[in-house]
């Protein structure tokens, strides 16, 4: 098991249709059946429309959309808490659809560990013995699973609050100790369903960092669904956007922010802060015969935030962008980086005109 290396989870062809006779309408929405007419015409409701999604181990896929999107009808078919009416969802390279009661038990057990949005921790049990839960439940012996969920009691910043109840602890310390109890079970897939939507903004950032500096480590593979762009932008490895059951985009950050697919992407994206978000290589210049280049090169993967912060402080001049070798592959400066973030205000079509004026 140890040198195994997890294949990650891959969605093939998922449709969902909510209703008593769901698989009699399958194929008339796969030849283009939409949502409102299944559901005027047969009362029936399109969950999930073909969906495919590759989700490489150890990343953190956010699934993002509006209210009824689909959002939780696709988490809950990873650890299957909802059956498809047709497609494949594979986990490691295992079809979870066609697992039996027990392998189910088995895979959800040892494989899935969830985080919720309301926390869903046992009110008589003190964060130890919440934390440890799971361990309990999978039959460890008592000081085995004190010395793990100690571990992750830590890990998560809770040291010192083992013994505190449930109803003594902020909203943001309860979800803490929700991420510690479902990573005590060190399952790869780690599922989180909304999970920082209700805690305060600072608390929620607080959350959002400590699941990244985890991750460095942990290097689990993450299904993180939420209705929030900037939680989305920060988090995801990668993203798919979900509209009325379908999927409508899927990338990076700087994919999503520089080409949104559509209008209700772009309308998504309009109010992002640019600069938290795109890098440097989105608006670098290339590196002209002769040029000499000032200050600190900057690394491909700084944010034109971060990167106008070096820039600001140092000579005038171009700077070198550069790979992670220090090899330079490119040339950015002050106006460049600026351009990139006015112009944001324009539609996509316009920025890429703008910034191809200032170049
Ligand atoms: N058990 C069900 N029976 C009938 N329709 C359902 C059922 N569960 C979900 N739906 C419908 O499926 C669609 C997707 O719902 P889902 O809850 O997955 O969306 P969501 O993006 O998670 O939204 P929210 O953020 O509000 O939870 C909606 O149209 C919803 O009404």
């Amino acid at each position: 098991m140890a040198d195994h290396h997890f294949g990650g989870i891959k969605i093939r062809h998922l449709y969902k249709i909510f209703g008593p006779n769901a698989q009699a309408h399958v194929d008339a929405v796969k030849n283009g059946l939409t949502k409102a007419e299944l559901n005027e015409r047969h009362g029936h409701v399109l969950g999930l429309r073909d969906i495919n999604i590759e989700m490489p181990s150890g990343c953190i896929q956010v699934i993002m959309g509006l209210s009824g999107s689909g959002k939780s009808t696709l988490i809950r078919h990873i650890n299957r808490l909802i059956d498809p009416t047709a497609g494949e969802v594979l986990v490691d390279g295992i079809d979870v659809v066609k697992m039996n009661e027990q392998e189910l038990r088995t895979f959800r057990r040892h494989q899935t560990a969830m985080v919720f949005q309301k926390f869903a921790l046992l009110p008589h049990r003190n964060v130890l013995d919440n934390t440890l839960y799971g361990l309990e439940v999978q039959g460890m012996e008592r000081a085995k699973a004190v010395d793990t969920a100690m571990r992750w009691i830590e890990r998560v910043g809770l040291k010192g609050f083992e013994s505190k109840y449930p109803n003594q602890l902020s909203g943001g310390m309860q979800q803490r100790v929700g991420l510690a109890r479902a990573l005590s079970n060190d399952a790869p897939v780690l599922l989180m369903d909304e999970a920082y939507s209700a805690l305060d903004p600072l608390i929620r950032m607080d959350m959002q960092t400590v699941l990244l500096d985890l991750q460095k480590e942990i290097r689990k593979t993450v299904v993180f669904i939420t209705h929030d762009l900037d939680e989305a932008l920060r988090l995801g490895d990668q993203i798919a956007i979900l509209r009325d059951g379908e999927v409508i985009q899927q990338g990076t950050s700087q994919d999503i922010v520089l080409r949104p697919a559509d209008d209700y992407v772009a309308n998504f994206v309009k109010e992002v802060n640019r600069g938290r978000v795109v890098h440097v290589e989105a608006v670098m210049v290339p590196m002209r015969p002769g040029a000499s280049p000032v200050g600190t090169p900057i690394e491909v993967g700084t944010t034109i935030e971060d990167a106008m912060r070096m820039i600001a402080h140092g000579p005038d001049g171009d700077v070198a962008a550069v790979d992670a070798e220090g090899k330079p592959v490119g040339i950015i400066d002050l106006r460049l980086l600026a351009g990139a973030l006015v112009s944001a205000h324009g539609d996509p079509q316009q920025t890429d005109a703008s910034l191809a004026k200032v170049m």
